[in-house]
């Protein structure tokens, strides 16, 4: 696995608890992969923050009780569990937020934060709260940074899902869970033949290009796979995503071999009015690099394109993108919904600066002409 390369933050990160946020279709697996991370002895110190203690009410922990006496109505709202390895389970029942902050109360007994969202749940918002998020940054947004958003996905019912649900606007809550997210298990394949699991991974990645996807059963894998991530600080390995084909489902191996571009051709998804458009950003000028962020501001901020008149369907869900100005330094954008940020990278002596950048927007309305119009605005 390639070295991760941090981009530059104002902010210390290092002083923050990295938070991974769990979604996932109705009976995917979410429930069965908290409860392997909170009884396996694997080494990290996690915090789970489930909606509902469920199955695992039976584990056997020590109950503490956080509550506080000027805060009498959190005993019934929070409370947390001490496992046997070293994890911490702790439920929510109201308010997501009141139970991270009781969370942090126990701040240095944990190194990484799990939240888990309802089956239901689109990731979006929750993720917009943690990631950056100026009105927090007096709250939880200084002692959380947003690591990554992991969905778990049924192997056998997920094509059907996706296929079938659909909410008020047109988009399924399952479609929107694969776009928000960054990083994919497929759970469930001892269930699947390989016909069924290859077809579920084509609509995954025909919704989200840039997600990995990690086959499981019972939510087995290594969990650095979905945490450390750094899918928000960390320089997206675009490049990588873009490789990998369809067939080439196993994104683990790094053998050169199976390094050729079998996409090439193919730089526009559509699955259920969401699609991934993957866009070339040639070195960017200063004003180039300003016209870029004025596009982007009109598509995230008004829903268009700065060039259009008609008001035209356009939603980006999530968008990531590194690319390269005059001068040699390289930026990172990335985005979660209306909120984004363009931020130089650290300069690293032993990466080589790539020509040419790419970036990714995965939404609704994502047709050509979204293409054709940042490339004449980069022109202009
Ligand atoms: N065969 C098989 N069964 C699984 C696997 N993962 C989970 N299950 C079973 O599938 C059922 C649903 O799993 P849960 O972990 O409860 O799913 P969930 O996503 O938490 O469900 P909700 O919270 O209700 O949405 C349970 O009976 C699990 O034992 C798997 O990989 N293979």
């Amino acid at each position: 696995m390639s070295r991760k390369q941090l981009i530059e933050h104002p902010e210390d990160l290092k002083t923050r608890v990295p938070l991974t946020i769990i979604c996932g279709f109705l009976g995917a697996g979410k429930s069965t992969l908290l409860k392997r991370i909170l009884t396996e002895r694997h080494g990290y110190r996690i915090a789970v923050i489930m909606n509902e203690f469920g199955d695992t009410a039976d584990i056997e922990a020590k109950t503490i009780n956080v509550s506080s006496e000027d805060d009498p109505t959190a005993e019934k709202s929070e409370e947390v569990l001490e496992l046997a390895n070293g994890c911490l389970c702790c439920s929510i029942k109201d308010s997501g937020a009141a139970a991270i902050e009781k969370l942090m109360e126990r701040k240095g007994a944990f190194d990484h934060i799990l939240l888990e969202t309802t089956g239901l749940a689109d990731p979006g918002p929750i993720a917009a709260m943690f990631w950056k998020n100026e009105e927090y940054g007096m709250g939880l947004g200084n002692d959380i940074a947003l690591d990554g958003v992991i969905c778990v996905v049924d192997a056998v019912f997920g094509l059907k899902q996706l296929q079938e649900e659909y909410s008020v606007d047109g988009i399924g809550e399952s479609v929107r869970q694969i776009a928000g997210s960054d990083v994919i298990i497929l759970n469930k394949v001892d269930l699947a033949d390989e016909p069924v699991i290859l077809s579920v991974e084509n609509a995954i990645h025909d919704i989200n290009s840039a997600a990995r996807i990690h086959r499981t059963v019972r939510g087995q894998l290594d969990l650095k796979h979905i945490m450390g991530i750094s899918a928000y600080t960390a320089v997206p390995q675009l490049d990588e995503h873009i490789k990998h084909s369809h067939h080439d489902h196993d994104l683990d191996h790094t053998d050169p071999e199976h390094d050729h571009d079998h996409n090439a051709h193919q730089t526009h998804y559509e699955a259920r009015g969401i699609s991934s458009l993957q866009v070339v950003c040639p070195v960017l000028s200063q004003t180039q690099l300003e016209a870029l962020d004025e596009w982007i501001r009109s598509v995230l901020w008004e829903n268009r394109l700065p060039d259009d008149t008609q008001s035209t369907e356009l939603q980006v869900l999530r968008c990531k993108g590194l690319f390269c100005l005059e001068g040699g330094d390289q930026y990172v954008l990335q985005g979660v919904r209306s909120m984004y940020e363009m931020v130089k990278v650290v300069k690293d002596a032993d990466l080589g600066v790539p020509d040419m950048g790419k970036l990714v927007f995965i939404g609704k309305g994502l047709d050509e002409r979204v293409r054709t119009s940042l490339q004449k605005y980069l022109q202009s």
